[in-house]
């Protein structure tokens, strides 16, 4: 049921991975009401058409506050796509003057570098995405809590699958296969989602390995299903090939998605960076 009040928002993307943002210092939302939104505004027909909502705020531990709300009103940790889409919006509304500024999401503080100037049509950023956690405990996922999940098989709802569990603030389980192309991502994908492994379900990601620095991978995401694109899923991807001697570590790894390419690095600093396009598609009102 509406309020009857009209809430401005920008739909942006992330190579296809798009969200709806609404800007907290001009806007406000009732906080019980952000997860039905979420819902709502991610509806193709009865919505705006999203993989979710994007809150940008304030925060006292760092020049912004980032909150994601999955397609189906769950909160996600972090999210890349839209980091980079946060970067973007903040810098060209003139909310930061910085090209370099921190985010604050509920899975940690990242720290952003805006390209606007590198003389292209496209707006890109590269964000300090932190180290990555591999331990169970950190997932969260069930098991000795000190362990790490690397190419561990495990069987779900009866059938043996290969993980590499890794965490970006938010979990995602790994699988590589010869073809990602002849992968059932929307049947297996919800399966090892909502797996008891899982007690807070986890994104998905299925990746073929082209050579040492180049990955092709699709994306069953928690709360979204199957998305054009995952950054956090990205860097999960390269850590966990990387992790398995499929690829360097500390160079570039060019991830192709659904929606386009990301360049990811696992550093020497045992932090992961991601780089990649931000778009704007449209400013708009709903009725919240
Ligand atoms: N579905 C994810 C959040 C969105 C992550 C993804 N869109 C990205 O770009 O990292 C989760 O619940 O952890």
């Amino acid at each position: 049921m509406s309020e009857g009040i009209k809430v401005k928002f920008t739909k942006m993307h992330g190579i296809g991975n798009s969200y709806v943002f609404v800007n907290l210092f001009e806007e406000s939302l009732l906080e019980r009401r952000v997860s039905s939104l979420a819902q709502r505004v991610a509806d193709v027909h009865m919505g705006i058409g999203s993989d979710g909502l994007i809150l940008i705020g304030p925060s006292d531990r760092a020049d912004f506050c980032m909150r994601i709300f999955n397609a189906d009103g769950s909160e996600g940790k972090n999210c890349g796509n839209g980091l980079r889409c946060l970067a973007k919006y903040v810098y060209e509304r003139k909310l930061t003057d910085k090209k370099r500024f921190t985010v604050e999401t509920l899975g940690g503080i990242v720290s952003v570098d805006v390209h606007p100037d590198e003389g292209r049509t496209v707006f890109s950023v590269t964000v300090d995405m932190g180290a990555p956690h591999l331990r169970k405990q950190e997932v969260p996922m069930v098991g000795d809590p000190d362990s790490y999940t690397i190419d561990e098989r495990v069987n779900i709802d009866g059938q043996p699958y290969w993980l590499t569990v890794v965490s970006m603030g938010n979990p995602h389980a790994v699988l590589f296969v010869p073809d990602v192309d002849a992968v059932p991502v929307s049947t297996i994908g919800p399966l090892i989602e909502r797996a008891p492994l899982f007690p807070e379900r986890i994104n998905v990601e299925f990746v073929q390995v082209k050579n040492r620095k180049e990955i092709d991978c699709r994306v069953w995401e928690r709360g979204s299903g199957v998305t054009q694109a995952c950054g956090t899923g990205a860097c999960a991807a390269v850590v966990a090939g990387v992790l398995n001697g499929h690829l360097d570590r500390h160079v570039p790894v060019t991830v192709h998605l659904m929606g386009g390419d990301l360049e990811i690095v696992w550093a020497a600093d045992s932090r992961v960076y991601m780089k990649g396009p931000a778009h704007t598609i449209a400013d708009g009102k709903f009725d919240v």
